[in-house]
C-alpha cells in the first residue's frame, strides 16, 4: 500500500517515433520491472499488429516503484497513449486518469502539430506538463532550438526541460527525479465511498471482461460487490491488481491508484469505457465525468465474403468494440453484398487496422465498401437527417440543403514545403483561416471538408513535405455544399455498395476514374458488361468489358498437368472473393479500387 502523497500518475505525450515507447521501457528498466531479456521486446505495445506497424494504439498502463534520491519510494503509474492522429481521443481518455504528462519531443525533429493538440488537451485538463527533449545522443540533435520551439509554439516554459536519450539512458534518472518533484500527487479520500473511472476495458477469453480503472475515492477489494453506474448491474470482484507491466494480483486498489479489475463480467457491454464503478451498497454516488465521447468520422460497409460467417463476424465486432469505444456498428443489408454491418471508424488507419484484425485474429474474409463521412441533410419537410451511407440518401427533390462536415485542420510545416502544403489544402477545397511564422516552422490553419481530410490527406501531406509536416484535425461544423450521389451500374443494375457522395465539381472525374478502374478489374464474361456512372438518371461515364470465352488453361500447351491444376486451384481461390451483381461476378479488388480514387 502506497501513501497517496507518494503516487504519481502520468502519461507521455509524443508524436509517433519521438521515442515514447523507448522511454517507457527505460523507466521500466530503471525501476526494475522486467529483466533485460523481457525488455528486448518493447513491452507496452502489446498487440502484434501494432508492433508490426510500430504505432501505439491501445492505452495500457504500468505501475513502477521508484526510490528517489530523497530515499522515499514512489508509486509511478504510467498510462500509455497512442500516437497516431486517428487515435487522439484515446489520449484525452488516458490523460483524464493522470495529474501530469511528459511532453516528449525529438530534439532532432522539433514540435509536431499533433503533440501541440494533445498538449493543449493536457493543459485544459489541469495536468502539469513537463517538456522532455529526447534523442540528445543524435549528432543532429538541437535541444536548445527545440526548447525555444516548445516555448514559441506551445507556450510552455522549457528552461528546465530534461535532456534525455531514451536509447542510451542518459538523463533518465534526472527526469524521474523531476517527475516525482513536479507532478502533484492525486487528490482523493480513501475513506470515502468508492468511485472508480473505467479508463479501458477489454475481453479476455479466460477472465471475461477486464477493466483498467483509476480509483478516485475509496478503496476496492477482492470479493467486493460492485455496481456499474450506467448499466445498473452488480458484480463480484474476483481479482484485481496492477500491471508491472505483467498482470500482478493484489488485494486492494485505493484512491489515487490505477489498476485492473475483473468481476467475471461476461457481457462485453457490461463495463463501458468512461463509466463509473462503485460498491453495490452505494449505487447513488455521482457518476464521474467521463471523457469526451468520440464520434466516428468515417463509415463503411463490411460484408463477409462467405455468408455463413455472418454470426462470427458479429461476435468479432462485439469483442473489438469493447476495447474500442470509438468503434460503432449496426447491421446493414446490401443487394450486391448481402448481410453485413455498417461500421464507423475514426479515420482510415483505424479502418485498416480493424479490417486486418478481423481477418487475422478472427479468420474472417471481408469486403469493405468505399468509406464515407456523415452528411447533414435538411429535407423539404423541415426535418434534419444524418446520412452515413450513400445508398440511404433520399431522392434529390426531397433535399432542401445538403451539408458536409468541415474539419478545422492545424498543420505545422518547415518553411521550404509550405507552398506544396498550401497547394494541397486548396486542391482539397480548403479555406485558409490562419498562417503564422514560428521560427523555422509555419503553422497553418485551414477549414477543409472532412471527406477530403479523412481519406488520404495525411499521406498526401507527408509526401508534399517529405515527411516533415504534421497534422491535427477536429470536426468544426456542417456547411452547405454542392453534393451529389454518384451511382455505379453494372449492366443496368445499380450496385448499392459502390454508390458514393461527392462534390458536384469532382463527380464527373470521380465517376470516370471508378469506371475505368472497374473495367480493368471486372473479369470478362461470356457477354458484354456495361459499367456506368450516373447522377440520378444522367449517365456521366461509361465503359464496356467485352465478351470473351474464358479458358485460363489454354496457354498451358496441354502438357503440364500439375501446372494446370495449380491454375485451376488459383482460380477457385479467386472465386471465393467474388460477389454476384445481377448476372456478373465482381472481384473484391473492384470494390477496393473505388476506395482508392485519387483526384
Ligand atoms: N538515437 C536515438 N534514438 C531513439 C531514442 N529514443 C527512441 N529512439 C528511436 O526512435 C524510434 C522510435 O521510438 P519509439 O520509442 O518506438 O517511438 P514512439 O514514440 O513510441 O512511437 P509510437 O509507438 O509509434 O508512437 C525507434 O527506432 C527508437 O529506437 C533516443 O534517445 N536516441
Amino acid at each position: 500500500m502506497t501513501d497517496i502523497t507518494h503516487i504519481r500518475n502520468f502519461s507521455i505525450i509524443a508524436h509517433i517515433d519521438h521515442g515514447k515507447s523507448t522511454l517507457a521501457d527505460r523507466f521500466i528498466q530503471v525501476c526494475g520491472g522486467l529483466s533485460d531479456r523481457e525488455l528486448k521486446e518493447q513491452v507496452l505495445d502489446s498487440m502484434d499488429l501494432e508492433r508490426e506497424r510500430g504505432i501505439t494504439i491501445k492505452a495500457q498502463s504500468v505501475t513502477l516503484y521508484y526510490t528517489a534520491r530523497n530515499g522515499e519510494t514512489y508509486q509511478l503509474n504510467f498510462i500509455d497513449t497512442p500516437g497516431h492522429v486517428d487515435f487522439s481521443y484515446e489520449v484525452s481518455r488516458s490523460l483524464s486518469a493522470c495529474e501530469g504528462a511528459l511532453l516528449v519531443v525529438d530534439a532532432a525533429q522539433g514540435v509536431e502539430a499533433q503533440s501541440v493538440g494533445n498538449c493543449y488537451t493536457a493543459i485544459e485538463q489541469d495536468l502539469e506538463v513537463l517538456p522532455v527533449l529526447n534523442k540528445v545522443d543524435l549528432p543532429q540533435a538541437e535541444p536548445d532550438r527545440v526548447a525555444e520551439e516548445i516555448e514559441e509554439i506551445i507556450g510552455l516554459d522549457a528552461t528546465d526541460a530534461c535532456h534525455v536519450s531514451a536509447k542510451t539512458g542518459v538523463g533518465v534518472p534526472e527526469l524521474l527525479e523531476q517527475l516525482v518533484e513536479r507532478i502533484p500527487p492525486p487528490a482523493g479520500e480513501r475513506e470515502e465511498r468508492l468511485q472508480a473511472l473505467i479508463i479501458d476495458s477489454w475481453f479476455d477469453n479466460y477472465m471475461g471482461v477486464i477493466s483498467l480503472v483509476r480509483i478516485r475515492y475509496g478503496r476496492l477489494k477482492k470479493g467486493d460487490k460492485i455496481h456499474v453506474k450506467s448499466t445498473g448491474q452488480n458484480h463480484v470482484v474476483d481479482s484485481l491488481g496492477i500491471f508491472t507491466p505483467k498482470r500482478k494480483e493484489t488485494n486492494v486498489l485505493e484512491a489515487g491508484e490505477v489498476g485492473w479489475v475483473s468481476a467475471t463480467i461476461k457481457d462485453i457491454h457490461g463495463a463501458p469505457v468512461g463509466d463509473t464503478l462503485t460498491h453495490a451498497n452505494t449505487p447513488d454516488v455521482q457518476m464521474l465525468p467521463g471523457f469526451k465521447k468520440v464520434k466516428p468520422q468515417v463509415y463503411a460497409g463490411m460484408f463477409p465474403v462467405n455468408a455463413d460467417d455472418y454470426e462470427s463476424f458479429r461476435d468479432a465486432l462485439g469483442k473489438l468494440a469493447l476495447n474500442d469505444a470509438s468503434l460503432f456498428y449496426e447491421p446493414e443489408n446490401s443487394d450486391a453484398l448481402g448481410f453485413g454491418f455498417r461500421v464507423g471508424f475514426l479515420g482510415m488507419l483505424h479502418m485498416e487496422i480493424i479490417h486486418e484484425r478481423l481477418e487475422r485474429e478472427y479468420d474472417l474474409d471481408l469486403i469493405t465498401t468505399a468509406p464515407t463521412v456523415v452528411y447533414e441533410l435538411e429535407l423539404t419537410d423541415g426535418s434534419t437527417l444524418y446520412v452515413d451511407n450513400p445508398s440511404e440518401l433520399p431522392e434529390s427533390n426531397l433535399i432542401e440543403e445538403f451539408r458536409e462536415p468541415i474539419a478545422r485542420v492545424n498543420i505545422l510545416v518547415p518553411q521550404e514545403y509550405v507552398g506544396n502544403v498550401i497547394t494541397l489544402c486548396t486542391e482539397r477545397r480548403g479555406e485558409q483561416i490562419n498562417m503564422q511564422y514560428l521560427g523555422k516552422q509555419i503553422s497553418l490553419t485551414y477549414d477543409i471538408p472532412m471527406a477530403e481530410v479523412v481519406l488520404d490527406f495525411f499521406d498526401r501531406l507527408k509526401s508534399a513535405s517529405r515527411g516533415y509536416a504534421s497534422l491535427e484535425y477536429a470536426f468544426e461544423r456542417f456547411q452547405a455544399a454542392k453534393l451529389v450521389r454518384v451511382d455505379v451500374l453494372i449492366n443496368g443494375d445499380k450496385v448499392d455498395a459502390l454508390a458514393m457522395i461527392c462534390h458536384l465539381d469532382h463527380s464527373a472525374h470521380r465517376g470516370r476514374v471508378v469506371i475505368e478502374k472497374m473495367k480493368e478489374l471486372v473479369p470478362r464474361q461470356m457477354f458484354d458488361v456495361a459499367i456506368q456512372a450516373a447522377i440520378g438518371n444522367k449517365i456521366i461515364a461509361r465503359q464496356t468489358v467485352k465478351a470473351l470465352r474464358k479458358n485460363v488453361t489454354a496457354k498451358c500447351y496441354g502438357g503440364d498437368v500439375s501446372r494446370k491444376k495449380k491454375l485451376l486451384q488459383k482460380q477457385k481461390e479467386g472465386k471465393k472473393r467474388m460477389k454476384q451483381v445481377g448476372n456478373v461476378e465482381i472481384p473484391q479488388a473492384a470494390f477496393l479500387a473505388v476506395l482508392k480514387v485519387d483526384d
